[in-house]
């Protein structure tokens, strides 16, 4: 088994029956969904929100009910990918470009479980680079502001086009190389005009689960 099925299923063992699901996005997270897909054919009763529309694309083909917001007091768990992690459990997401719908469903889940191989890990933040999600009007001069930060901001492509996340807007790969103060980061960029939202997720997670020396490890903050 590879290590991001290993991650992927054990995330499941916190589910119970009855519950409300954050699902997340990207190939980790895939791993997560299909085991709770085997649930729900064993007679589990779980709701899921999802984090993109490619998640709720399989999350519909395993069987698992979706549910809106509106329809829903609570998230139970949140399950989720990253594509950094530090000692402190911040995180980078967005590789996928699902940040957006990740942070919200994050934000608002009760317990926000963490998925991630054993190459995730970080002393700090920034080697990947950060994906930021902003509007398209003014995105030249939004681009301008974000590299006032201190990195080379590059609009991610799908082939020769601008890659649209399911909002609608585009993503920013921003190289800082490392990151000194990842708080401070994610509210600076919030703060410029054009920007929807950033992939620093800061003291969100509850839960890590991971791989050191070939071995599945948790870690709690
Ligand atoms: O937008 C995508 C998400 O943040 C993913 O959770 C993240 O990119 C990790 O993806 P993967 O599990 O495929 O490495």
């Amino acid at each position: 088994m590879n290590e991001k099925q290993m991650v992927g299923e054990k995330a499941v063992e916190y589910i119970k029956d009855g519950m409300v699901v954050g699902l997340g996005t990207g190939s980790t997270a895939y791993y997560t969904i299909t085991k709770l897909g085997e649930l729900v054919r064993n007679g589990f009763n779980i709701k899921g929100i999802p984090t993109s529309e490619q998640t709720a694309a399989l999350a519909v083909e395993q069987g698992i009910t979706l549910v809106d917001f509106k329809d829903v007091n609570q998230i139970d768990v949140a399950i989720d990918g990253a594509d950094e992690f530090d000692a402190d459990l911040n995180l980078i997401k967005g590789g996928g470009g699902a940040l957006l719908r990740e942070k919200i469903i994050a934000n608002a889940a009760s317990i926000f479980i963490v998925i991630a191989d054993s190459s995730k890990g970080a002393k700090k933040l920034g080697a990947f680079p950060l994906p930021v999600e902003i509007v398209t009007f003014g995105a030249d001069m939004t681009t301008k502001k974000i590299a006032e930060l201190g990195c080379e901001p590059k609009l991610r492509l799908t082939g020769n086009q601008p890659f649209i996340t399911d909002n609608g807007n585009y993503i920013l790969d921003c190289d800082f190389k490392h990151i000194e103060s990842p708080k401070e980061m994610e509210l600076q960029l919030n703060k410029i005009p054009g920007v929807v939202e950033n992939g620093l997720f800061v003291n969100m997670a509850d839960r890590l689960i991971t791989i050191e020396n070939g071995e599945l490890v948790e870690k709690t903050k």
